[in-house]
């Protein structure tokens, strides 16, 4: 996706002239002739920079950055001044502006100055794309991702949700996300209306998970003193969700098979038989196919519950969606927490991308309350990470540290060529991301800071690397 640049300016001729060189470069941009359409354009469109006119008629041009500055801290804005108009100039950089350039500059210093302030704000601009795409996937029940894999997983939520197939089974490690699939699954479903019960069959013991799902008549046991309903008929018309699934006793899936098949079920103790309309959801992070080869699990159950699988993948398998959720969980605690944060700082960020994450979104979610609390200004720092992350990183990182020591006690006499130099570098840096990350290319090449893994994949193509 190209960078958007705005121009705000009332000149007739310039900011054309400046639109349609900055487009010879790739970059995406717009104009404005005043300051109240250059902040409809910049709410119209993703705007990365903005290059303002000091003098501008109604909305000055300080009013305009004072606007943009309320609604945006990090947005690189770059004054346009004219030659009496420095004091303007001055006292916009205090208001927030990035840099400015003197009218008469030429094409090419305007194109530098954009670049340098484009790349300085890069990494802020990364967290505002996925702050953007952040809004545009909340209407999807509170999931984020923007990962390949995530979008699958969002397709099969979607079609499994309007499809109203008997069950579903949600698999994944711990702390994936499986409720929350669970959950979207049911709000995006006919049956949004009704309840949503989910029942964790790991929690509570064997008879009590059997009164919690069916629920038992009056004196059916010496504590029954009047009758309660349970959770198939508490579901009535919505849906249950039996979390940690694998984890039911042989006896209890038995049961459940019985009430899938018939779609009713009788309360303990009960001669009645209760007909149901529930959607049963079910998830474990357990390997059912080996529960099954262990006898634990019974086959019949499992293939009627997983008419339908969604397989989630570990956050490790798709760190494209790390800093996403981070900055999704920062504004979450930036509210609850009554805090401003606005940054994750780029060394920080490297050593999230690299961490393995073994409790997934459930661990990245305490790690950034835990940062968020620890951190006081509105920066999180890589000191405000537990050791275990810090602590893989340099494990992982070692030999990234110190490539150019080894290579001058190699070479004592110090560089002899720049391209050498440079490249050994280079292939030292790649062989180290390609291993932290498992051979996984994409997140090679994010932890390397490439947009594109094109990038890397020229590099490895370049070196020769296996
Ligand atoms: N896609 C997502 N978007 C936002 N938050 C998420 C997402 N996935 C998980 N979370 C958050 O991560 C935490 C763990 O999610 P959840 O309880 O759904 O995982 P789980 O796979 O069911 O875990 P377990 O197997 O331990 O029961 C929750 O706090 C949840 O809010």
């Amino acid at each position: 996706m190209s960078l958007g640049i705005l121009i705000i300016d009332d000149e007739p001729y310039l900011p054309h002239q400046f639109a349609r060189y900055l487009r010879k470069y790739g970059y995406e941009v717009y104009t404005a002739a005043n300051g109240e359409a250059g902040l409809q354009e910049l709410q119209k469109n993703n705007i990365d920079l903005v290059l303002l006119d000091v003098r501008l008629p109604k909305l000055s041009g300080l009013e305009v950055l004072t606007r943009i500055r309320k609604q945006d801290q990090e947005l690189p804005v770059v004054m346009l001044t004219a030659y009496g108009d420095v004091q303007t100039a001055v006292a916009a950089m205090k208001l927030g502006a990035s840099d400015y350039l003197l009218k008469g500059f030429d094409l090419d210093e305007l194109l530098l100055v954009v670049q340098r302030a484009l790349e300085t704000s890069s990494m802020s601009r990364e967290l505002r794309q996925l702050r953007r795409e952040r809004r545009d996937n909340y209407h999807f029940s509170h999931i984020v991702g923007h990962s390949e894999r995530m979008r699958e997983v969002f397709d099969l939520v979607a079609r499994v949700a309007r499809s109203d197939v008997a069950s579903v089974l949600i698999t994944g490690e711990s702390g994936t996300g499986k409720e929350v699939v669970a959950r979207a699954i049911h709000e995006q479903s006919a049956r949004s209306g009704g309840p949503f019960h989910p029942l964790n069959c790991a929690a509570i013991a064997t008879n009590l998970l059997e009164s919690e799902l069916f629920g038992y008549e009056q004196y059916a046991f010496t504590d029954a003193k009047k009758q309660k309903r349970g959770l198939l008929e508490l579901a009535e018309g919505g849906t249950l969700f039996l979390d940690e699934i694998g984890e039911m006793p042989l006896d209890m899936q038995a049961k459940l098979l019985r009430v899938l098949e018939t779609r009713s079920f009788f309360r303990l103790g009960g001669g009645k038989e209760v007909k149901i309309n529930v959607r049963v959801l079910a998830a474990t992070n357990r390997d059912l196919e080996k529960a099954m080869k262990d006898g634990v699990f019974r086959s019949d159950l499992y293939f009627r519950l997983a008419v339908l699988k969604i397989p989630l993948p570990p956050l490790r398998e798709r760190p494209g969606d790390i800093l996403l959720f981070a900055s999704h969980f920062i504004e979450d605690f930036n509210k609850s927490l009554g805090r401003n944060v606005r940054r994750i700082a780029p060394e920080m960020q490297r050593l999230l991308l690299a961490y393995h994450w073994p409790g997934n979104i459930r661990e990245l979610k305490n790690v950034i309350e835990r940062a968020m609390i620890l951190s006081s200004s509105d920066e999180l720092l890589p000191s405000h990470l537990p050791q275990e992350i810090v602590g893989s990183a340099n494990a992982e990182g070692a030999e990234l540290q110190d490539p150019w020591e080894q290579w001058l006690r190699m070479h004592p006499q110090g560089p002899v060529s720049f391209d050498d130099v440079v490249g050994r570098f280079e292939q030292r840096l790649i062989r180290w991301a390609l291993e932290a990350t498992k051979h996984n290319r994409t997140r090679a090449a994010e932890l390397l800071g490439f947009t594109k893994v094109d990038s890397l994949r020229y590099l490895i193509r370049k070196h020769n690397i296996e």
